[in-house]
């Protein structure tokens, strides 16, 4: 496959967010607003938890495309810009997660 990336598919989401909610499930999850996009987003993440769980890969596969594109959905009605979240991810290499952890429940 191509070098497809989760920033063509944010490019996409903003693209399709601005169609018709009759041609298009991203309109159509946008228009209906963050409750039902995150309701959905919530769904998709038990699936992808299930899917983990039964280690079937194809599954597991398909529902993390799933998660990821309504997470982009949710960050689209947001307004977060997928480059924030990938500053944070940035600004989080300079620790490990355990180190980071660690320092919270120090406070
Ligand atoms: N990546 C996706 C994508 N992944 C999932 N979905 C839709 O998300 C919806 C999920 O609904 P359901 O929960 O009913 O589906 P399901 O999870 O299979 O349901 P179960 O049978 O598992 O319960 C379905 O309509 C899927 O088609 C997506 N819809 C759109 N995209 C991307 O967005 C583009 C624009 O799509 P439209 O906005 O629909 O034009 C597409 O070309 C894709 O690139």
């Amino acid at each position: 496959m191509s070098g497809f990336s989760l920033s063509d598919l944010e490019a996409i989401v903003s693209e399709r967010a601005k169609a018709s909610a009759d041609e298009s499930w991203t309109a159509k999850l946008v228009l209906a607003g963050q409750p039902k996009a995150a309701k959905k987003l919530g769904e998709e993440a038990i699936e992808t938890v299930m899917a983990a769980l039964t280690n079937d890969r194809d599954n597991l596969t398909y529902e993390a495309a799933d998660l990821l594109y309504h997470l982009m959905v949710v960050l689209k009605i947001a307004e977060i810009p997928l480059q924030d979240v990938m500053n944070e991810l940035e600004r989080r290499t300079s620790r490990s997660g355990i180190a980071e952890k660690a320092s919270r429940q120090d406070q």
